[in-house]
């Protein structure tokens, strides 16, 4: 095992390999903890605007449940009448002012609201309008019960700010009285003008269900309301519209005592209507503060068609939604990143990525440093393996390494007689050269020998240094002939040209050689032909010096 490892040619590249999946499965740890904290903290925002959804719902029900009992309190008027003929006082009271543009009629100044109203000529101006005299006696009578009623509203805890009932008669009560004068006609046809009363016609709303709606004033753009409205039906005929105006004004100052009481101050609460235009927030009385582009509110639209309750990341928004039960319309809860990472969940999102940091920089760090001690191994490694097989100064095999090459080179071309030559080569009176010149000179003339050799053999040729200054070289696939053209070569071009050892010192060097081959008498025992050719290297030496011998 460690013997493989040592083989690997990369270490650093395997340290660096681990390193990674050391940290990107950490990372992978950190970022499912976050995803799991992330799901937390949407189910936690969704919980908390449901049950700001719930509470609202729940004060809007109040009034449509308290609308309810008034249509039924004038339904039971219209079905049994205290007014039952001209001579009540409250009829005699409508019959003198009927034709006038503007009226009103009460029962009990103290107790009641009057119910006001338009002229004759007001009402036949109308398509949407009629006053049937067979049943104005038993609606006047159902009006002035409601206007008994009205006054207790403001005893009932809710949101509305306004109960009204508007005839087709041409009358109307509202819980929030009327001056008598010419004012009254206008704000009579600006309530017929409304979404609440159209919408309330037979065509329109043939279930006669309540209707929520918008309504902002033209002429007074600060009047705006949102409204719950139910028809008065009595015996198939559609009388009027009883309604409950919620001002914006009471809407916000309701989201913002919620929001608070869930303590969701960071984040602001919506209300918007099906068209998902924002009415009113917790934060103002306007919804201007919510910016949704077009493309935003097509996703928020999509969300809502499967769901009741759902949250969107919108850049670096995240929206919480829940629609309402009571109310045509939706409530969100908007949250920025900043906000997001004041909470509890932020502050956990931060530590982890605090942690991820830190974990981060101390592997980086760990992982240059082992990086860095491997690195030096290695190269320790590979000088040590080097140095055990080539000599230093001249860069040839040393001697070992050299005789096992040859050993294996032999035994390679011995199967198939492939020839298989030894050049034995010896420097001639190196001696005297170390002695003249120096043990420096004597290393540069090794040195250039050596180069001298490495450049003369071709590739498949080994060359090592076998002594102080005798060099060996095996040459398979190389006859006695020509293995001894190649001793020639090297000899005429080391003493051809001497070795400048400096500028004023050249030194003239020679060499002897002795060569052998397989091919002389089919040995491939490399020891038996090196010492051969070693044989025939002291030939060169006796017979003069400078000289090849390829025989014996
Ligand atoms: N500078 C240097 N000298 C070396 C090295 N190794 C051996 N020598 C010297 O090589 C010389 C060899 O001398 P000898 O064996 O007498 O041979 P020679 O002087 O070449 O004479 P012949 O071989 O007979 O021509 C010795 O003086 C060794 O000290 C070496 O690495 N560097």
């Amino acid at each position: 095992m460690f013997a493989k490892l040592t083989t690997i040619k990369n270490p650093q590249k395997l340290v660096t390999l681990c390193f990674t999946l050391v940290f990107f499965g950490a990372s992978l740890l950190m970022w499912r903890e976050g995803a799991m904290l992330e799901q937390a903290y949407i189910s936690d925002q969704r919980n908390t605007l449901d049950n700001i959804a719930s509470s609202l719902d729940k004060q809007l029900q109040h009034s449509v449940d308290i609308l309810f009992f008034y249509q039924q309190a004038m339904e039971f008027s219209l079905d049994t009448p205290f007014i039952t003929n001209n001579t009540h006082p409250g009829m005699k009271a409508f019959n003198r002012e009927r034709h006038k543009p503007w009226w009103s009629v009460s029962y009990d100044q103290r107790r009641t609201i009057p119910v006001f109203g338009v002229s004759e000529a007001f009402v036949e101006q109308h398509s949407d309008l009629m006053r049937n005299n067979n049943t104005i006696d038993r609606e006047l009578s159902a009006a002035l019960e409601l206007s008994y009623l009205l006054p207790l509203s403001r005893y009932a805890s809710t949101l509305q700010f306004n109960t009204w009932y508007i005839s087709r008669a041409g009358m109307f009560v509202s819980s929030n009285g009327h001056v008598l004068d010419k004012s009254l006609q206008t704000t009579f046809q600006r309530m017929l003008s409304r979404p609440s009363f159209a919408r309330q016609s037979l065509a329109n709303n043939p279930g006669r269900a309540v209707c929520w709606s918008y309504y902002q004033d033209k002429e007074n753009p600060e009047y705006q309301v949102v409204t719950a409205s139910i028809p008065l039906d009595y015996e198939g005929h559609w009388y009027g519209v009883i309604g409950m105006d919620f001002t914006l004004d009471v809407l916000h100052g309701y989201l913002k005592g919620i929001a608070e009481q869930h303590s969701t101050t960071d984040g602001a609460v919506y209300l918007l209507d099906s068209k998902l235009t924002a009415l009113t927030s917790s934060m103002g009385r306007h919804g201007e503060h919510l910016v949704m582009s077009p493309v935003d509110q097509a996703r928020l639209a999509q969300d809502m068609s499967s769901n009741t309750v759902g949250a969107l990341r919108m850049q670096n928004r995240f929206i919480t939604w829940a629609k309402l039960d009571s109310f045509d319309g939706v409530l969100i809860r908007e949250h920025n990143l900043y906000q997001g990472f004041q909470g509890d969940f932020g502050h956990i999102i931060m530590l982890l990525l605090f942690v991820w940091v830190m974990f981060t920089v101390l592997l980086t760090g760990t992982w240059y440093f082992i990086r860095r001690l491997v690195i030096n191994m290695s190269v320790m490694q590979n000088t040590l393996s080097w140095r055990a097989n080539y000599d230093t100064m001249t860069r040839l095999f040393n001697r070992g390494a050299f005789i096992d090459q040859a050993q294996q080179l032999s035994a390679s071309c011995r199967p198939n007689t492939q020839p298989f030559s030894v050049i034995q080569l010896d420097l001639d009176h190196f001696k005297s050269i170390n002695d003249t010149w120096g043990h420096q000179a004597g290393d540069k003339v090794l040195k250039h020998v050596a180069a001298v050799i490495s450049n003369t053999v071709r590739k498949q040729d080994i060359a090592g240094r076998v002594g102080g200054e005798e060099f060996c070289i095996v040459m398979p696939g190389a006859s006695i002939a020509d293995a001894t053209q190649a001793a020639e070569r090297i000899r005429e071009r080391l003493a051809s040209k001497p070795v400048v050892y400096s500028a004023e010192v050249l030194i003239a060097i020679s060499a002897s050689f002795g060569v052998s081959s397989s091919t002389e008498k089919g040995d491939y025992d490399f020891e038996h032909l090196q010492s051969v050719a070693d044989k025939r290297l002291y030939a060169a030496k006796e017979g003069g010096r400078n000289r090849v011998c390829a025989e014996d």
